[in-house]
């Protein structure tokens, strides 16, 4: 085939692609146009704009649709989809535990996509007290993570907060080392938050043992003042490295490649079923008196209807007579009938009761 051939054929198959992207954004408009619509019912019923359960509906339906292309990337273009059609209805601003490139910012932008306004905290409780306060719709805020277990400040917070938690988000957790040459040799000190000082522990002992580590508020704080000095190298995500104009000295520096980090996301609606087996998830905290039997008999009627328990923990009440808040998760939502039965029953038996929401489970 002569050069002239090749370069008439590519032409060809540009306009083709041409013509197919017009159509695309063709059929995007009218998705728009109809979401407008949804958009205006909803405001004149004042109902809630964001519906995460609908949207994870959306994504797990699309996600299995192309012929072409895998679910993870279906859903990625699907989210961004979701994410402007939800901004044409309302402008959504959301609180997170920043600043920008921590793995708090991951998650919002996992759950909300990039077309929304975000209000980067710098602490777990200034998130809660952003949405509070009507400055930002939602909050995201650190709930858990599988190797390091809970974040105590969000405990504390969901305790006295009279906001609910409507949804969560799981993300993969890859630390990398990051540093202005990307030279592991030129490192003298390692930066991070305590959290990721901790779940790189062996592979710093193992390759960086001599070095010297200090905590800093968040990893993207770290990869910020490793941008700073050439001789600091800052555990963070990649993210964050791009943002600071940092280059990789080691990826995957984690001990555990299983580890990953649960995500609350905190507002003033309730969140719809969205069903399913598996398909939702209840939290609410009790607490009982301190006698023999007590938390048996206040958790005996999650057994009878036959709810499962996914998570349960206790935190000091403060009261200073060792008693105990319980941090409970079910499977199911508040509108499932086994669920209302027994959360009525949990609560006419405790001392303290509060339900924090119905939310959908995070997929992955
Ligand atoms: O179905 C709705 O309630 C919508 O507002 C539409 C839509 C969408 O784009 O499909 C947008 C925002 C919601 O969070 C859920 C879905």
């Amino acid at each position: 085939m002569d050069d002239a051939k090749r370069v008439e054929d590519l032409g060809a198959l540009r306009r083709r692609i041409d013509a197919i992207d017009d159509e695309i954004v063709r059929l995007l408009d009218q998705r728009a146009q109809v979401v407008r619509e949804v958009g205006a019912l909803k405001g004149s019923q004042g109902a809630s704009i964001f519906r995460p359960e609908r949207e994870d509906m959306i994504l797990e339906r699309t996600a299995g649709l192309s012929a072409q292309f895998s679910p993870k990337a279906m859903k990625a273009v699907f989210r961004e989809i979701l994410s402007s059609c939800r901004a044409l209805e309302k402008k959504t601003t959301v609180a997170y535990l920043g600043p920008a490139g921590t793995f708090t910012e991951m998650a919002v932008l996992k759950r909300f996509g990039s077309a929304v306004e975000e209000l980067p905290c710098t602490t777990v409780p200034d998130v809660f007290d952003a949405v509070e306060n009507g400055r930002a719709d939602f909050g995201v805020v650190p709930r858990e993570n599988n190797s390091q277990g809970s974040v105590m400040l969000t405990l504390d917070k969901l305790l006295t907060t009279p906001l609910l938690i409507v949804g969560e988000v799981s993300v993969p957790v890859v630390h990398n080392l990051l540093s202005l040459s990307g030279s592991l040799g030129k490192v003298q000190r390692v930066l991070a938050h305590p959290q990721a000082l901790a779940q790189c522990r062996q592979w710093l002992s193992k390759n960086l043992p001599h070095v010297q580590q200090q905590a800093c508020s968040s990893n993207a704080e770290a990869a910020r003042l490793a941008a700073q000095d050439p001789s600091l190298a800052g555990i963070a995500a990649i993210r964050a490295g791009d943002l600071y104009g940092l280059k990789v000295a080691a990826a995957g520096i984690q001990d555990s490649c299983q580890n990953r980090t649960r995500f609350l996301v905190l507002g003033q609606q309730k969140t719809h079923r969205r069903g399913g087996d598996g398909g939702d998830k209840t939290t609410f905290i009790f607490a009982v008196r301190n006698r023999a039997g007590a938390l048996f008999e206040i958790l005996k009627p999650l057994a009878d209807e036959k709810v499962d328990m996914l998570h349960l923990e206790s935190r000091p009440a403060r009261n200073g007579l060792w008693e105990y808040n319980f941090f409970v998760d079910i499977s199911g939502h508040v509108e499932d009938e086994a669920v209302r039965r027994a959360l009525e029953a949990v609560r006419k038996n405790a001392l303290v009761f509060k339900f924090l929401g119905s939310y959908p489970r995070a997929a992955d």
